[in-house]
Protein backbone atom coordinates (compact mmCIF):
# COMPACT_ATOMS: atom_id res chain seq x y z
CA UNK A 1 0.00 0.00 0.00
CA UNK A 2 1.05 3.56 -0.92
CA UNK A 3 0.20 5.69 2.44
CA UNK A 4 -0.05 9.19 2.51
CA UNK A 5 -0.19 11.82 4.99
CA UNK A 6 -1.65 14.80 6.16
CA UNK A 7 0.72 18.10 6.84
CA UNK A 8 -0.28 17.74 10.04
CA UNK A 9 0.37 14.20 10.81
CA UNK A 10 3.93 14.88 8.86
CA UNK A 11 4.56 17.30 11.34
CA UNK A 12 3.64 15.97 14.18
CA UNK A 13 5.65 12.81 13.29
CA UNK A 14 8.56 15.23 12.41
CA UNK A 15 8.25 16.04 16.03
CA UNK A 16 9.05 12.91 17.38
CA UNK A 17 11.58 12.37 15.56
CA UNK A 18 13.42 15.37 16.13
CA UNK A 19 13.07 15.29 19.85
CA UNK A 20 14.81 11.55 19.70
CA UNK A 21 17.59 12.52 17.43
CA UNK A 22 20.03 15.54 17.17
CA UNK A 23 19.10 18.84 15.70
CA UNK A 24 18.56 19.31 12.19
CA UNK A 25 19.34 15.75 11.65
CA UNK A 26 15.97 15.51 9.22
CA UNK A 27 16.71 18.47 7.36
CA UNK A 28 20.39 16.46 6.81
CA UNK A 29 18.79 13.31 5.53
CA UNK A 30 16.40 15.05 3.59
CA UNK A 31 18.90 16.45 1.97
CA UNK A 32 21.33 13.47 1.18
CA UNK A 33 18.40 12.03 -0.13
CA UNK A 34 17.49 14.69 -2.42
CA UNK A 35 21.19 15.18 -3.56
CA UNK A 36 21.54 11.44 -4.29
CA UNK A 37 18.56 11.62 -6.42
CA UNK A 38 19.32 14.65 -8.13
CA UNK A 39 23.38 13.16 -9.28
CA UNK A 40 21.40 9.95 -10.40
CA UNK A 41 19.45 11.92 -13.26
CA UNK A 42 22.65 13.82 -13.63
CA UNK A 43 24.64 11.34 -14.29
CA UNK A 44 27.53 13.01 -13.77
CA UNK A 45 27.87 15.50 -11.02
CA UNK A 46 30.94 17.22 -11.95
CA UNK A 47 30.24 20.12 -14.27
CA UNK A 48 26.49 19.97 -14.13
CA UNK A 49 24.87 23.05 -14.30
CA UNK A 50 22.78 22.86 -11.00
CA UNK A 51 19.88 26.30 -10.36
CA UNK A 52 18.19 26.29 -6.80
CA UNK A 53 14.74 27.75 -6.91
CA UNK A 54 15.02 28.53 -2.58
CA UNK A 55 12.23 30.10 -0.95
CA UNK A 56 12.25 31.16 2.56
CA UNK A 57 11.43 27.88 4.78
CA UNK A 58 12.74 25.07 5.30
CA UNK A 59 12.28 23.38 1.92
CA UNK A 60 14.80 25.95 0.87
CA UNK A 61 17.25 24.76 3.21
CA UNK A 62 16.67 21.21 2.22
CA UNK A 63 17.40 22.71 -1.64
CA UNK A 64 20.53 24.30 -0.27
CA UNK A 65 22.13 21.52 1.20
CA UNK A 66 21.52 18.93 -1.23
CA UNK A 67 23.28 21.69 -3.54
CA UNK A 68 26.30 22.15 -0.94
CA UNK A 69 26.87 18.26 -1.56
CA UNK A 70 26.68 18.44 -5.25
CA UNK A 71 28.84 21.34 -5.21
CA UNK A 72 31.35 19.27 -3.28
CA UNK A 73 31.59 16.72 -5.76
CA UNK A 74 32.31 19.26 -8.60
CA UNK A 75 28.80 20.53 -10.06
CA UNK A 76 28.40 24.54 -11.01
CA UNK A 77 25.58 25.55 -7.91
CA UNK A 78 23.75 28.55 -8.06
CA UNK A 79 21.01 29.51 -5.51
CA UNK A 80 18.16 31.75 -6.57
CA UNK A 81 17.07 33.28 -3.31
CA UNK A 82 13.32 34.64 -3.62
CA UNK A 83 13.56 36.04 0.03
CA UNK A 84 17.16 36.63 0.65
CA UNK A 85 16.99 37.78 4.31
CA UNK A 86 14.47 34.85 4.91
CA UNK A 87 16.60 32.18 3.41
CA UNK A 88 17.98 29.58 5.07
CA UNK A 89 21.20 30.27 7.03
CA UNK A 90 23.05 27.45 7.78
CA UNK A 91 21.62 26.31 4.36
CA UNK A 92 23.31 29.34 2.92
CA UNK A 93 26.55 28.87 4.55
CA UNK A 94 26.54 25.48 3.68
CA UNK A 95 26.40 25.83 0.14
CA UNK A 96 28.92 29.11 0.13
CA UNK A 97 31.49 27.18 1.63
CA UNK A 98 30.95 24.37 -1.12
CA UNK A 99 31.74 27.27 -3.57
CA UNK A 100 28.02 27.46 -4.36
CA UNK A 101 26.88 30.77 -5.86
CA UNK A 102 24.54 32.78 -4.28
CA UNK A 103 21.78 34.90 -6.43
CA UNK A 104 18.69 37.30 -5.69
CA UNK A 105 15.61 36.72 -7.70
CA UNK A 106 15.36 40.47 -8.60
CA UNK A 107 19.10 40.28 -10.02
CA UNK A 108 19.33 40.77 -13.68
CA UNK A 109 20.71 37.54 -14.31
CA UNK A 110 18.72 35.84 -12.29
CA UNK A 111 16.35 33.95 -15.34
CA UNK A 112 19.81 33.39 -17.27
CA UNK A 113 20.91 31.39 -14.08
CA UNK A 114 17.68 29.51 -14.73
CA UNK A 115 17.75 29.40 -18.60
CA UNK A 116 21.03 27.82 -18.22
CA UNK A 117 20.76 24.92 -15.83
CA UNK A 118 20.68 21.34 -16.85
CA UNK A 119 18.78 20.65 -13.80
CA UNK A 120 16.64 22.96 -11.67
CA UNK A 121 15.69 21.99 -8.08
CA UNK A 122 12.74 23.34 -6.85
CA UNK A 123 12.71 25.27 -2.90
CA UNK A 124 10.31 27.12 -3.19
CA UNK A 125 7.83 26.20 -0.64
CA UNK A 126 7.06 22.55 0.45
CA UNK A 127 4.66 21.48 3.15
CA UNK A 128 4.20 25.01 4.70
CA UNK A 129 3.04 26.67 1.33
CA UNK A 130 -0.21 28.49 0.92
CA UNK A 131 -1.91 28.74 -2.58
CA UNK A 132 0.26 28.98 -5.79
CA UNK A 133 3.19 30.36 -6.92
CA UNK A 134 3.92 34.24 -6.14
CA UNK A 135 4.85 36.38 -9.61
CA UNK A 136 8.50 36.22 -8.93
CA UNK A 137 8.48 32.71 -8.14
CA UNK A 138 6.46 32.11 -11.88
CA UNK A 139 8.54 34.69 -13.61
CA UNK A 140 11.73 32.27 -12.72
CA UNK A 141 10.18 28.48 -12.86
CA UNK A 142 9.00 30.02 -16.55
CA UNK A 143 12.29 30.72 -17.34
CA UNK A 144 13.12 26.72 -17.21
CA UNK A 145 14.46 25.84 -20.46
CA UNK A 146 15.82 22.17 -20.96
CA UNK A 147 16.68 20.97 -17.47
CA UNK A 148 15.30 18.35 -15.50
CA UNK A 149 13.02 19.94 -12.66
CA UNK A 150 13.27 18.01 -9.43
CA UNK A 151 10.98 19.28 -6.75
CA UNK A 152 11.74 19.18 -3.08
CA UNK A 153 9.33 17.24 -1.32
CA UNK A 154 6.26 18.38 -3.45
CA UNK A 155 5.94 20.98 -6.70
CA UNK A 156 5.49 24.51 -5.16
CA UNK A 157 2.50 25.84 -5.87
CA UNK A 158 0.60 22.02 -4.92
CA UNK A 159 -1.79 21.96 -1.92
CA UNK A 160 0.13 18.97 -0.09
CA UNK A 161 -3.20 17.69 1.68
CA UNK A 162 -5.78 17.83 -1.52
CA UNK A 163 -3.75 18.18 -4.71
CA UNK A 164 -5.41 21.42 -5.60
CA UNK A 165 -3.09 23.94 -7.67
CA UNK A 166 -4.77 27.52 -7.36
CA UNK A 167 -2.60 29.42 -9.81
CA UNK A 168 0.73 28.85 -11.23
CA UNK A 169 2.43 25.59 -9.69
CA UNK A 170 6.31 23.48 -10.46
CA UNK A 171 5.73 21.24 -13.18
CA UNK A 172 8.22 18.61 -11.76
CA UNK A 173 10.22 15.64 -13.90
CA UNK A 174 10.34 14.11 -10.29
CA UNK A 175 9.74 14.61 -6.81
CA UNK A 176 11.71 13.62 -4.24
CA UNK A 177 9.40 13.74 -0.92
CA UNK A 178 10.71 13.03 2.77
CA UNK A 179 8.68 10.94 5.25
CA UNK A 180 5.81 10.20 3.56
CA UNK A 181 4.04 10.63 0.73
CA UNK A 182 1.20 13.41 0.83
CA UNK A 183 -2.80 13.28 -0.72
CA UNK A 184 -1.33 15.84 -3.13
CA UNK A 185 1.18 13.59 -4.49
CA UNK A 186 -1.22 10.89 -5.43
CA UNK A 187 -4.52 13.13 -6.51
CA UNK A 188 -4.50 15.09 -9.64
CA UNK A 189 -4.08 17.39 -10.88
CA UNK A 190 -1.30 17.70 -8.17
CA UNK A 191 -0.14 14.22 -9.00
CA UNK A 192 0.01 15.48 -12.72
CA UNK A 193 2.40 18.36 -11.56
CA UNK A 194 4.83 15.68 -9.26
CA UNK A 195 6.04 14.04 -12.03
CA UNK A 196 7.66 10.31 -10.76
CA UNK A 197 7.32 10.38 -6.96
CA UNK A 198 10.54 9.28 -4.70
CA UNK A 199 10.27 8.78 -1.53
CA UNK A 200 12.93 9.23 0.66
CA UNK A 201 13.21 7.60 4.38
CA UNK A 202 14.13 10.62 7.49
CA UNK A 203 13.60 8.04 10.28
CA UNK A 204 9.67 8.72 10.25
CA UNK A 205 7.75 5.39 11.72
CA UNK A 206 4.15 4.79 10.30
CA UNK A 207 3.48 5.08 14.48
CA UNK A 208 4.88 8.77 14.85
CA UNK A 209 2.32 9.46 11.79
CA UNK A 210 -1.05 8.24 12.98
CA UNK A 211 -3.99 8.38 10.63
CA UNK A 212 -3.48 8.02 7.21
CA UNK A 213 -5.24 10.33 4.53
CA UNK A 214 -4.93 8.71 1.11
CA UNK A 215 -3.69 5.25 -0.32
CA UNK A 216 -3.43 3.43 -3.38
CA UNK A 217 -3.62 -0.34 -3.70
CA UNK A 218 -0.49 -1.93 -5.17
CA UNK A 219 -0.39 -4.86 -6.76
CA UNK A 220 -0.28 -7.56 -3.91
CA UNK A 221 -2.75 -5.42 -2.10
CA UNK A 222 -4.94 -6.39 -4.92
CA UNK A 223 -4.49 -9.86 -4.90
CA UNK A 224 -4.88 -10.20 -1.66
CA UNK A 225 -8.67 -8.86 -2.32
CA UNK A 226 -9.88 -10.89 -5.08
CA UNK A 227 -12.42 -12.93 -4.49
CA UNK A 228 -11.20 -17.08 -4.61
CA UNK A 229 -13.71 -19.86 -4.87
CA UNK A 230 -13.29 -22.34 -2.44
CA UNK A 231 -13.47 -26.31 -3.06
CA UNK A 232 -16.79 -25.95 -1.60
CA UNK A 233 -18.23 -22.83 -3.28
CA UNK A 234 -21.42 -22.83 -5.31
CA UNK A 235 -22.66 -20.22 -7.52
CA UNK A 236 -24.28 -18.59 -4.17
CA UNK A 237 -21.20 -18.80 -2.07
CA UNK A 238 -19.37 -16.79 -4.80
CA UNK A 239 -22.14 -14.32 -4.91
CA UNK A 240 -24.83 -13.52 -7.44
CA UNK A 241 -24.96 -10.53 -9.19
CA UNK A 242 -28.14 -8.77 -10.05
CA UNK A 243 -27.63 -6.02 -13.18
CA UNK A 244 -30.69 -3.31 -13.14
CA UNK A 245 -29.64 -1.26 -16.66
CA UNK A 246 -30.33 -0.76 -20.35
CA UNK A 247 -33.66 -0.24 -21.97
CA UNK A 248 -34.80 -0.40 -25.29
CA UNK A 249 -33.62 2.08 -26.37
CA UNK A 250 -30.45 1.43 -25.19
CA UNK A 251 -29.69 -1.94 -24.54
CA UNK A 252 -26.05 -1.75 -24.84
CA UNK A 253 -25.36 -0.42 -21.24
CA UNK A 254 -26.54 -3.29 -20.01
CA UNK A 255 -24.78 -5.83 -22.42
CA UNK A 256 -21.46 -4.24 -21.13
CA UNK A 257 -22.25 -3.64 -17.06
CA UNK A 258 -23.32 -7.89 -17.38
CA UNK A 259 -19.57 -8.00 -19.21
CA UNK A 260 -18.31 -6.49 -16.76
CA UNK A 261 -20.02 -8.47 -13.70
CA UNK A 262 -18.98 -11.78 -15.46
CA UNK A 263 -15.61 -11.07 -14.98
CA UNK A 264 -15.94 -9.81 -11.28
CA UNK A 265 -15.03 -13.08 -9.75
CA UNK A 266 -19.32 -13.31 -8.81
CA UNK A 267 -21.05 -16.98 -9.56
CA UNK A 268 -23.40 -15.84 -11.69
CA UNK A 269 -24.98 -12.99 -13.21
CA UNK A 270 -28.59 -11.92 -13.08
CA UNK A 271 -29.92 -9.25 -15.44
CA UNK A 272 -33.64 -7.81 -14.68
CA UNK A 273 -34.83 -5.12 -17.12
CA UNK A 274 -36.24 -4.38 -21.26
CA UNK A 275 -32.35 -5.43 -22.68
CA UNK A 276 -32.74 -8.95 -21.89
CA UNK A 277 -32.82 -10.48 -25.35
CA UNK A 278 -29.67 -8.15 -26.04
CA UNK A 279 -27.89 -9.76 -23.14
CA UNK A 280 -28.79 -13.15 -23.87
CA UNK A 281 -27.51 -13.24 -27.35
CA UNK A 282 -24.72 -11.83 -26.74
CA UNK A 283 -24.01 -13.62 -22.70
CA UNK A 284 -26.08 -17.17 -22.73
CA UNK A 285 -24.89 -17.25 -19.17
CA UNK A 286 -26.82 -14.30 -17.84
CA UNK A 287 -29.85 -15.63 -15.67
CA UNK A 288 -32.49 -13.13 -17.09
CA UNK A 289 -35.93 -11.48 -16.18
CA UNK A 290 -38.00 -9.18 -17.28
CA UNK A 291 -40.31 -8.63 -14.33
CA UNK A 292 -39.63 -6.94 -11.54
CA UNK A 293 -36.12 -6.63 -9.38
CA UNK A 294 -37.59 -7.99 -6.24
CA UNK A 295 -38.99 -11.21 -8.10
CA UNK A 296 -35.41 -11.75 -9.72
CA UNK A 297 -33.98 -14.57 -6.88
CA UNK A 298 -31.26 -14.18 -4.88
CA UNK A 299 -28.88 -11.72 -4.95
CA UNK A 300 -25.98 -10.79 -3.15
CA UNK A 301 -25.49 -7.34 -4.32
CA UNK A 302 -26.99 -5.11 -7.18
CA UNK A 303 -26.12 -2.89 -9.59
CA UNK A 304 -28.42 0.09 -10.59
CA UNK A 305 -28.53 2.31 -13.37
CA UNK A 306 -26.36 2.41 -16.71
CA UNK A 307 -28.80 3.35 -19.51
CA UNK A 308 -31.80 3.20 -17.41
CA UNK A 309 -33.28 6.18 -18.72
CA UNK A 310 -36.53 7.48 -16.18
CA UNK A 311 -37.17 3.59 -14.58
CA UNK A 312 -37.74 5.22 -11.08
CA UNK A 313 -39.79 2.14 -10.21
CA UNK A 314 -36.91 -0.34 -10.88
CA UNK A 315 -34.25 1.67 -8.89
CA UNK A 316 -36.64 2.30 -5.55
CA UNK A 317 -36.81 -1.82 -5.43
CA UNK A 318 -33.41 -2.17 -5.70
CA UNK A 319 -32.89 0.64 -2.98
CA UNK A 320 -35.15 -0.84 -1.11
CA UNK A 321 -33.42 -4.88 -1.07
CA UNK A 322 -31.33 -5.53 2.34
CA UNK A 323 -28.47 -6.12 0.09
CA UNK A 324 -25.07 -3.64 -1.37
CA UNK A 325 -25.87 -1.85 -4.02
CA UNK A 326 -23.70 -0.27 -6.84
CA UNK A 327 -25.48 2.99 -8.28
CA UNK A 328 -24.25 4.42 -11.46
CA UNK A 329 -25.26 6.89 -14.27
CA UNK A 330 -28.75 7.92 -14.70
CA UNK A 331 -29.02 5.38 -10.95
CA UNK A 332 -27.55 8.65 -9.69
CA UNK A 333 -29.80 11.09 -11.34
CA UNK A 334 -32.85 9.41 -9.86
CA UNK A 335 -31.76 8.25 -6.26
CA UNK A 336 -32.86 10.92 -3.95
CA UNK A 337 -30.23 11.42 -1.42
CA UNK A 338 -32.88 10.77 1.74
CA UNK A 339 -33.32 6.88 0.33
CA UNK A 340 -29.84 6.33 -0.32
CA UNK A 341 -29.13 7.73 3.42
CA UNK A 342 -31.87 5.45 5.02
CA UNK A 343 -30.46 2.68 3.74
CA UNK A 344 -29.14 -0.20 5.99
CA UNK A 345 -26.81 -1.98 3.79
CA UNK A 346 -24.27 -0.45 2.17
CA UNK A 347 -24.54 1.46 -0.84
CA UNK A 348 -21.37 2.42 -3.26
CA UNK A 349 -22.09 5.36 -6.07
CA UNK A 350 -19.68 5.94 -8.71
CA UNK A 351 -19.78 9.53 -10.17
CA UNK A 352 -17.90 10.75 -13.14
CA UNK A 353 -16.76 14.98 -12.12
CA UNK A 354 -20.19 15.55 -14.08
CA UNK A 355 -22.34 13.69 -12.22
CA UNK A 356 -20.97 14.31 -8.65
CA UNK A 357 -21.16 17.98 -9.56
CA UNK A 358 -24.63 17.80 -10.34
CA UNK A 359 -25.38 16.02 -7.39
CA UNK A 360 -23.58 18.55 -5.48
CA UNK A 361 -24.75 21.52 -7.29
CA UNK A 362 -21.67 22.96 -8.40
CA UNK A 363 -19.71 23.32 -12.19
CA UNK A 364 -17.72 20.31 -13.35
CA UNK A 365 -14.55 22.15 -13.31
CA UNK A 366 -14.87 22.60 -9.51
CA UNK A 367 -15.13 19.05 -9.05
CA UNK A 368 -12.08 18.49 -11.31
CA UNK A 369 -9.91 20.81 -9.40
CA UNK A 370 -10.90 19.88 -5.91
CA UNK A 371 -11.40 15.99 -6.21
CA UNK A 372 -11.06 14.63 -2.76
CA UNK A 373 -13.19 17.61 -1.12
CA UNK A 374 -15.99 16.50 -3.73
CA UNK A 375 -15.83 12.84 -3.16
CA UNK A 376 -15.32 13.30 1.09
CA UNK A 377 -18.84 15.83 0.47
CA UNK A 378 -20.78 13.16 -1.47
CA UNK A 379 -20.06 10.67 0.74
CA UNK A 380 -20.93 12.71 3.41
CA UNK A 381 -24.22 13.95 2.26
CA UNK A 382 -25.45 10.66 0.71
CA UNK A 383 -23.81 8.21 3.62
CA UNK A 384 -22.69 5.89 1.19
CA UNK A 385 -19.07 4.78 -0.23
CA UNK A 386 -18.19 6.98 -3.33
CA UNK A 387 -15.94 6.05 -6.27
CA UNK A 388 -15.23 9.40 -7.85
CA UNK A 389 -13.98 8.44 -11.61
CA UNK A 390 -11.59 10.49 -13.56
CA UNK A 391 -8.08 10.91 -14.36
CA UNK A 392 -7.28 9.90 -10.25
CA UNK A 393 -10.55 7.56 -9.29
CA UNK A 394 -10.92 8.31 -5.34
CA UNK A 395 -13.06 5.75 -3.37
CA UNK A 396 -13.97 7.90 -0.10
CA UNK A 397 -16.00 6.69 2.57
CA UNK A 398 -17.34 8.10 5.94
CA UNK A 399 -14.39 7.04 7.57
CA UNK A 400 -11.16 5.74 6.96
CA UNK A 401 -8.19 6.81 4.19
CA UNK A 402 -9.84 7.83 0.49
CA UNK A 403 -8.14 5.18 -1.83
CA UNK A 404 -6.65 6.60 -4.55
CA UNK A 405 -6.48 4.54 -8.28
CA UNK A 406 -2.72 4.75 -10.01
CA UNK A 407 -3.79 2.39 -13.00
CA UNK A 408 -6.39 4.59 -14.70
CA UNK A 409 -5.34 5.45 -18.74
CA UNK A 410 -7.12 8.41 -20.69
CA UNK A 411 -7.86 5.48 -23.39
CA UNK A 412 -10.38 4.77 -20.91
CA UNK A 413 -12.73 7.88 -21.19
CA UNK A 414 -14.97 6.00 -24.09
CA UNK A 415 -18.60 5.48 -24.18
CA UNK A 416 -19.52 2.36 -22.00
CA UNK A 417 -16.60 1.93 -20.20
CA UNK A 418 -18.51 3.41 -16.89
CA UNK A 419 -21.01 0.44 -17.15
CA UNK A 420 -18.10 -2.02 -17.39
CA UNK A 421 -16.78 -0.90 -14.53
CA UNK A 422 -20.14 -1.04 -12.63
CA UNK A 423 -20.77 -4.40 -13.52
CA UNK A 424 -17.46 -4.75 -12.46
CA UNK A 425 -17.10 -3.44 -8.64
CA UNK A 426 -20.72 -4.86 -8.75
CA UNK A 427 -19.63 -8.90 -8.87
CA UNK A 428 -16.45 -7.71 -6.56
CA UNK A 429 -19.26 -6.77 -4.05
CA UNK A 430 -21.73 -9.54 -5.19
CA UNK A 431 -18.21 -11.70 -4.04
CA UNK A 432 -18.16 -10.41 -0.61
CA UNK A 433 -15.74 -7.10 -1.01
CA UNK A 434 -16.92 -4.21 1.19
CA UNK A 435 -17.69 -1.04 -0.66
CA UNK A 436 -14.16 0.40 -0.67
CA UNK A 437 -12.87 -2.61 -1.44
CA UNK A 438 -14.71 -3.39 -4.05
CA UNK A 439 -14.82 0.16 -5.63
CA UNK A 440 -10.84 0.17 -5.37
CA UNK A 441 -10.28 -3.19 -6.45
CA UNK A 442 -12.80 -2.57 -9.46
CA UNK A 443 -10.93 0.54 -10.54
CA UNK A 444 -7.71 -0.70 -10.61
CA UNK A 445 -8.52 -3.94 -12.24
CA UNK A 446 -10.45 -1.72 -14.93
CA UNK A 447 -8.06 0.44 -15.16
CA UNK A 448 -5.21 -2.00 -15.93
CA UNK A 449 -7.61 -3.46 -18.49
CA UNK A 450 -7.91 -0.19 -20.09
CA UNK A 451 -3.60 -0.22 -20.53
CA UNK A 452 -3.92 -3.81 -21.73
CA UNK A 453 -6.93 -3.49 -24.16
CA UNK A 454 -5.39 -0.02 -25.63
CA UNK A 455 -1.38 -0.31 -25.47
CA UNK A 456 -1.98 3.32 -26.40
CA UNK A 457 -4.25 2.69 -28.79
CA UNK A 458 -7.96 3.51 -28.94
CA UNK A 459 -10.38 0.73 -27.20
CA UNK A 460 -13.99 0.25 -27.09
CA UNK A 461 -15.39 -0.91 -23.91
CA UNK A 462 -15.97 -4.06 -24.48
CA UNK A 463 -11.79 -4.76 -25.34
CA UNK A 464 -12.15 -3.27 -22.16
CA UNK A 465 -14.11 -6.35 -20.37
CA UNK A 466 -12.52 -8.78 -22.66
CA UNK A 467 -9.07 -7.78 -20.71
CA UNK A 468 -10.10 -8.01 -17.46
CA UNK A 469 -9.51 -11.95 -17.17
CA UNK A 470 -5.88 -11.27 -18.44
CA UNK A 471 -5.36 -8.32 -16.10
CA UNK A 472 -7.11 -10.54 -12.89
CA UNK A 473 -4.75 -13.91 -13.96
CA UNK A 474 -2.01 -11.45 -13.70
CA UNK A 475 -2.49 -9.35 -10.60
CA UNK A 476 -4.39 -12.77 -8.72
CA UNK A 477 -2.31 -15.75 -10.09
CA UNK A 478 -5.39 -17.83 -8.53
CA UNK A 479 -4.16 -20.89 -10.91
CA UNK A 480 -1.40 -20.88 -8.37
CA UNK A 481 -2.61 -23.04 -5.57
N1 LIG B 1 9.87 19.93 9.61
C1 LIG B 1 10.90 19.08 9.48
O1 LIG B 1 11.38 18.51 10.42
C2 LIG B 1 11.48 18.83 8.15
C3 LIG B 1 11.10 19.63 7.09
N2 LIG B 1 11.67 19.46 5.91
C4 LIG B 1 11.39 20.41 4.85
O2 LIG B 1 10.78 21.55 5.33
C5 LIG B 1 9.62 21.83 4.57
C6 LIG B 1 8.65 22.58 5.39
O3 LIG B 1 9.33 23.75 5.79
P1 LIG B 1 8.58 25.04 6.35
O4 LIG B 1 7.65 24.66 7.40
O5 LIG B 1 9.65 25.97 6.71
O6 LIG B 1 7.72 25.55 5.16
P2 LIG B 1 8.08 25.78 3.63
O7 LIG B 1 9.52 25.84 3.39
O8 LIG B 1 7.30 24.80 2.87
O9 LIG B 1 7.44 27.20 3.32
C7 LIG B 1 7.08 28.11 4.30
C8 LIG B 1 7.55 29.49 3.95
O10 LIG B 1 7.11 29.85 2.66
C9 LIG B 1 6.29 31.02 2.70
N3 LIG B 1 5.21 30.79 1.74
C10 LIG B 1 4.04 30.14 1.93
N4 LIG B 1 3.35 30.05 0.78
C11 LIG B 1 4.09 30.67 -0.15
C12 LIG B 1 3.90 30.91 -1.54
N5 LIG B 1 2.80 30.52 -2.18
N6 LIG B 1 4.89 31.55 -2.21
C13 LIG B 1 6.01 31.96 -1.58
N7 LIG B 1 6.22 31.78 -0.26
C14 LIG B 1 5.27 31.13 0.45
C15 LIG B 1 5.86 31.16 4.12
O11 LIG B 1 5.68 32.49 4.43
C16 LIG B 1 7.00 30.52 4.88
O12 LIG B 1 8.02 31.46 5.13
C17 LIG B 1 9.17 20.50 4.08
O13 LIG B 1 8.36 20.58 2.94
C18 LIG B 1 10.49 19.83 3.80
O14 LIG B 1 10.98 20.19 2.55
C19 LIG B 1 12.72 18.50 5.69
O15 LIG B 1 13.94 19.17 5.89
C20 LIG B 1 12.63 17.33 6.61
C21 LIG B 1 12.47 17.74 8.01
K1 LIG C 1 9.08 22.45 -3.43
Amino acid sequence: MRTAYSVESVRAGERVVMDRGPEGVLMQRAAAGLAAECARLLGKVYGARVTLLVGSGDNGGDALYAGARLARRGAGVSAVLLAPERAHTGGLAALRAAGGLVVGADEARAEGVVARAGLVVDGIVGIGGRGGLREDAARLVAAVRDAVVVAVDLPSGVDADTGEVHGDAVRADVTVTFGAYKPGLLIDPGREYAGVVRLVDIGLAPADLGRAEAEALQFADVERLLPVPGGESDKYRRGVVGIVAGSERYPGAAVLAVAGALRGGAGAVRYVGPAADAVIARFPETLVSTGPPSKAGRVQAWVVGPGLGEDAERLGEVLAADVPVLIDADGLRLAGERDVRERRAPTLLTPHAGEAAALLGVAREEVEAGRLSAARELARRYGATVLLKGSTTLVASGEGPVRVNPTGTPWLATAGSGDVLSGLAGSLLAAGLDARDAGSVGAYLHGLAGRYASEGAPVGAHDVANAIPAVWREVGRPDRG
